[in-house]
């Protein structure tokens, strides 16, 4: 199926003032809505890792994990949870971090990559860039690289894209919303 940035951009919801004044919450509940849009999103997701050397796909919790579960069924490569602090069971390395609208940490489980793992990072979103880099944090600890991080999203006013890219992490990402937009 082609991508049509206007159909996908269409079916991401704008919403001004949440969760506080002064940020616009981008919903993806709209989105998820329309298989058709799933559909195109996914397989753009695939077509472009399809060859690639990816061995693990890395998911952020909550949102990530929509789009990194169905990409870790299609790549048939396993899937590693980076959850919020608290929820992981056993022995977890973790990372604090800010986000757009406040602060938090994530953990994975220690054993969840070995040495010389090439993750693919995956998320719905790119706002301030302190989810992914402080995923990335993480999957530097345990000796693995970080092949690429993916969203649907960019919001490229907030900086976080640039900052990855400065910090040497590569992003990929299927659309971005101006402040404004
Ligand atoms: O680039 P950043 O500034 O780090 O922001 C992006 C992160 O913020 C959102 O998650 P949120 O923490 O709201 O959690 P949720 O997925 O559980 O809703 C989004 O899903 C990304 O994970
Ligand atoms: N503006 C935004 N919309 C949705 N998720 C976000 N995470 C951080 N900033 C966000």
């Amino acid at each position: 199926m082609i991508f049509d940035e206007f159909t996908i951009k269409s079916l991401i919801r704008p919403v001004p003032g949440f969760p506080r004044e002064g940020v616009t919450f981008r919903d993806i509940t709209p989105l998820y809505q329309s298989p058709r849009a799933v559909r195109m999103v996914t397989d753009s997701m695939i077509q472009r890792y399809v060859e690639s050397p990816v061995t693990h796909i890395g998911a952020i919790d909550a949102r990530g994990f929509l789009l990194g579960s169905v990409l870790a069924y299609e790549l048939n490569k396993p899937l590693i949870l980076f959850r919020k602090a608290g929820k992981l069971p056993a022995d977890c390395i973790s990372a604090s971090y800010n986000t757009e609208y406040g602060e938090a940490r994530i953990e994975i489980h220690r054993d969840a990559l070995s040495a010389g793992a090439q993750v693919l990072l995956v998320d719905d979103l790119i706002a301030t860039g302190g989810t992914f880099i402080a995923a990335a944090q993480l999957v530097d600890q345990l000796g693995g690289e970080i092949y690429e991080a993916a969203a649907i999203i960019d919001l490229p006013d907030l900086g976080g894209s640039r900052l990855m890219q400065e910090s040497g992490i590569a992003t990929f990402t299927l659309c971005a919303f101006a402040e404004n937009e």
